[in-house]
């Protein structure tokens, strides 16, 4: 409950695929003063990713997607590389996040560690990501991965040398949140080291 905020409007731009609304509400400034403000919120619903990692093989399996909105943000061919990733469903974020990594690495892991929770574009966007890690080996391989055809997903699995995965975010080549989120906190708790 937050007492500075009072006289929320709300006003729905558009529900075509996800929800953006405009809300219109008074905050009382650190002088006492009540001011009006406009603040655009676009709602996807929440989601989940996972680093799944292999401390024998010393290796990460990561995902490449087209993804539009970089592409029309400096993005040169669209393509981003990712840890797996999914919104939630009508099931908690666990049970999310063990789908996801199956549909798209084909990886059928059942224990995951939850790691923390973040927002990741708070002045815009609703969403906060669960974020976890697991460990995999081959013998959890249930398929070839790459997502749900009927969604047109067309991801591409990856499996990096974790060392060279985490070079990949000084020389540019990953450049998503989530993932770099995730690839440092690997690094410094020593998730891949076998001792
Ligand atoms: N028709 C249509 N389909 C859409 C649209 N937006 C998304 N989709 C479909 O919905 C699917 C959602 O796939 P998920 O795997 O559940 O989600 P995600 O896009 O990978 O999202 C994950 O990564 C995001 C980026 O980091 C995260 O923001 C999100 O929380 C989640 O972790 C997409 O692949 C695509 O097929 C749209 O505007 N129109
Ligand atoms: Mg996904």
């Amino acid at each position: 409950m937050n007492h500075k905020i009072r006289n929320i409007q709300k006003i729905l731009l558009s529900d075509n695929w996800y929800t953006l609304n405009k809300f219109s509400f008074e905050y009382q400034n650190q002088h006492g003063q009540w001011q009006l403000q406009h603040r655009e919120a676009y709602d996807r619903g929440n989601g989940a990713t996972i680093l799944l990692y292999n401390k024998a093989k010393g290796t990460v399996i990561l995902t490449r997607q087209f993804r539009m909105p970089t592409y029309i943000n400096g993005n040169p061919d669209g393509l981003l590389i990712e840890t797996c990733a999914g919104l939630l469903e009508q099931d908690n974020p666990e049970d999310c996040i063990k789908r996801e990594a199956e549909e798209e690495t084909g990886y059928k892991v059942d224990q995951v560690q939850k790691l923390f929770e973040a927002y990741m574009s708070p002045g815009s966007v609703t969403e906060i990501i669960h974020f976890f890690a697991a460990e995999y080996a081959q013998d959890m391989q249930v398929s070839a991965g790459g997502g749900l055809a009927h969604e047109q997903e067309n991801i591409e699995v990856l499996e990096l040398d974790f060392e060279r995965a985490y070079s990949m975010i000084q020389s540019g080549e990953i450049k998503d949140g989530k993932t770099i989120m995730l690839l440092q906190y690997a690094k410094i708790n020593n998730l891949l080291d076998s001792r």
